[in-house]
């Protein structure tokens, strides 16, 4: 049997919280659109009878991380690094952008066995361009394998796990065989919220906010959630409430139907939305929010 650790790494937007959901055969990680969607390391378990892998989703390392949050970001990412077996580090096209080089130089010094994903293959227009590309990155030698896949199409993935499986250590399973993640189901509940949001609003306003949950209360039939969401300004809080209300409304409802089918009982949610000003460029207020290491 293996058992160990695998880092999913790679600047923002690559894929790499879709290609743990689809690792796992269940949404662990939140997904959109929008850059710096992943705010907090994840684990994610898949126990079978070839062994145990724990992927940790992190978030994407970046440039020009001016503010706290950006900090925490890029600190959470690198740090996932320590301790993991092997590192998968995700781009997403053609060639390497300037955050494609901070992620490299960060590789470089964990000395480990790194398998280059080249994700989103559904994308690439023919041969001509994945071919320079797979020879320029051999080249290279950092590389114990390079796997190009589509996170989102299930492209490649049965190769991608067991190239993982034959650099893993042997070893019993670290975790009990039918756990997945190591979080707990309140903070799944802010997440779906917080994607919730992501989805709906545009420009700055997502960045702008974070979701607490202020109460859990569970029966065997129902769970009662009051959650708040916070952000930054007066005029952004106007936006997540939206017109009469509208936007909020339907955050909350998209929200209750996923979290009914996740905890297989009955939702009564409540959300309020409130200003913290700066919390984002805060190391205080960041860590009161539950974005401490
Ligand atoms: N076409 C295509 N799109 C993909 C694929 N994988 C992911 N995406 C899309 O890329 C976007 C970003 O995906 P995420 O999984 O959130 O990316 P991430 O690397 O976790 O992003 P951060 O949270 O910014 O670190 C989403 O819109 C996904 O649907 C793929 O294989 N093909």
């Amino acid at each position: 049997m293996k058992s160990g650790y695998v880092a999913l790494v790679g600047r923002p937007n690559v894929g790499k919280s879709t290609l743990l959901n689809h690792l796992l055969g269940q949404k662990l990680s939140i997904v959109s659109r929008r850059p710096q969607t992943t705010r907090h390391r994840i684990l994610g378990i898949k126990t079978d009878g070839r062994g145990q892998v724990i992927y940790v989703d992190t978030p994407g390392i970046h440039g020009g991380a001016r503010r706290a949050m950006n900090r925490y970001l890029n600190r959470t990412a690198i740090s996932s690094l320590l301790g993991v077996d092997v590192i998968l580090w995700l781009v997403d096209r053609a060639g390497w952008l300037p955050d494609d080089e901070l992620v490299m130089a960060r590789i470089k010094e964990a000395k480990l066995p790194v398998i280059l994903v080249i994700n989103k293959v559904d994308r690439i227009e023919g041969k001509d361009t994945l071919l320079p590309f797979l020879a320029e990155a051999n080249a290279t030698g950092l590389f114990s394998e390079i796997v190009p896949i589509s996170a989102l199409k299930g492209i490649n993935l049965a190769v991608l796990e067991e190239r993982v499986l034959a650099l893993l250590p042997e070893g019993e399973p670290i975790y009990p065989e039918d756990q997945i993640s190591d979080r707990p189901e309140r903070f799944f509940v802010a997440e779906i919220i917080r994607e919730k949001l992501f989805n709906r609003l545009t420009q700055e306003v997502p960045h702008a906010l974070t979701v607490q949950i202020e109460q859990y209360r569970e029966s065997p039939t129902l769970v009662r959630i009051h959650a708040v969401i916070w952000v930054e300004r007066e005029g952004q809080k106007a936006i997540v409430i939206g017109k009469g209300g509208e936007v909020l409304k339907r955050v909350g409802e998209a929200s209750r139907r996923e979290l009914e089918r996740m905890l297989e009982r009955r939702v009564y949610l409540e959300l309020w939305t409130k200003v913290k000003h700066g919390w984002s460029d805060n190391e205080r207020a960041l860590q009161g929010l539950g974005y401490a290491e």
